[in-house]
């Protein structure tokens, strides 16, 4: 295992061993703080650009599950077709796993996928840290090669144009009782699985394409990576599609983010995010409080709603926006994942809040 230091924009350094593909890389170094999902949230394209700290500190004990491709295109048991994450970086690599699923290590599948890998590194040290000072650019840099640094920047990049999908993909084509036009900003596979699952026809079309001349009856925005505000090609389709106010439009994370600027919204980035399976979000006009599986790094500006907008979940831990509905046409949106995949699946109600709607 080669030596390798995690250099902090602020001048922190951590060192530990290298378990993955043996590549020096730089992102935005974020933290997480669930327990399990680490092939979920390796594939879930969100994370492009970043580097992902897990601070429970046992990582890759249950090993990886296969690649294998269901009959609707999608892959069983990941969240895309391949790691989006620029590196992962843990405490404590455990390279002998034990899961009746499982077929390779992490280490291994790192190693294919070309990602990078690091451990020994103090993950509560590093994720104190960033809570400080929020989050910041980091590099990885292998101890024997000093000078090969790398370079990257995150804010202001356009995540999203590069893991969307690049044409229209459609399914259970003729089959579903209704059509949905999904917005692909980084779509998860389970948000696909969840309104598949509800019997409908899904168009997904890309990111910045122009889908209202289309026949649907109703609009999904997915999430997605990077800074909401390099988006606006989906912003101006979204608002074109607003012009029909019985579209019922439901969005999810960089989603919801979305929707709220078409509805005139502001976005902001958050100190350090949520990232975990333990947020507890409270419905607005209820006591109702749900734990959610997050992942995000921006968030909507309670303050610059419109009159005709109101919060549909606050979060219980900073009071920052957890969704948005609009007072009187069929359009939603939650800043937390409802599919889950990994996390509690409490939430997934929303899919058929959508879909009784359509
Ligand atoms: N999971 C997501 O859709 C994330 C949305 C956005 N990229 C953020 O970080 O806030």
């Amino acid at each position: 295992m080669r030596n390798v230091t995690l250099i902090l924009d602020d001048g922190s350094r951590f060192h530990g061993k290298s378990f993955g593909y043996e590549k020096p890389v730089a992102g935005e170094v974020v933290f997480n703080t669930a327990m399990t999902g680490y092939p979920e949230s390796l594939t879930d394209p969100s994370y492009a650009g970043q580097l992902m700290t897990l601070t429970y500190p046992l990582v890759g004990n249950y090993g990886v599950p296969p690649f294998t491709i269901e009959a609707n295109g999608l892959p069983t048991f990941m969240e895309s077709e391949k790691i989006h994450a620029e590196a992962i970086i843990v405490s404590d690599y455990s390279e002998k796993y034990s899961h009746w699923n499982a077929v390779e290590s992490l280490g291994d599948w790192l190693k294919r996928e070309q990602i990078p890998g690091i451990t020994g590194i103090d993950t509560r040290e590093l994720t104190k840290v960033l809570r400080e000072h929020g989050v910041m650019m980091g590099k990885i840099v292998f101890d024997d090669e000093p000078d090969n640094v790398p370079e990257a920047t995150y804010a202001g990049v356009n995540y999203v144009d590069k893991v969307s999908c690049k044409e229209v993909i459609r399914y259970n084509e003729g089959e579903g009782k209704k059509k949905v036009v999904l917005v692909d900003c980084g779509v998860k596979s389970n948000i696909i699985r969840c309104l598949l699952k509800r019997d409908v026809e899904i168009i997904r079309v890309p990111w910045n394409y122009d889908f209202n001349s289309l026949e649907f009856d109703g609009l999904f925005i997915s999430n997605g990576p990077g800074d909401p505000d390099t988006c606006d090609a989906a912003v101006q389709n979204i608002r074109k599609a607003m012009q029909n106010e019985k579209l019922p439009i439901f969005g999810i994370c960089m989603g919801n983010q979305l929707l709220s600027k078409a509805g005139g919204a502001k976005i902001y980035k958050l100190k350090y995010g949520h990232r975990s399976h333990n947020q507890p979000v409270r419905m607005v006009g209820t006591e109702k409080c749900f734990i959610t599986s997050q992942n995000h790094g921006y968030a909507v500006d309670n303050n610059t709603l419109g009159a005709d907008w109101e919060p549909l979940f606050i979060n219980m831990n900073d009071g920052s926006n957890e969704g948005i509905r609009h007072k009187k046409n069929p359009w939603f949106s939650a800043q937390f994942h409802p599919e889950a995949a990994s996390g509690p699946t409490d939430t997934e109600f929303l899919f058929d809040e959508f879909v009784k709607l359509l």
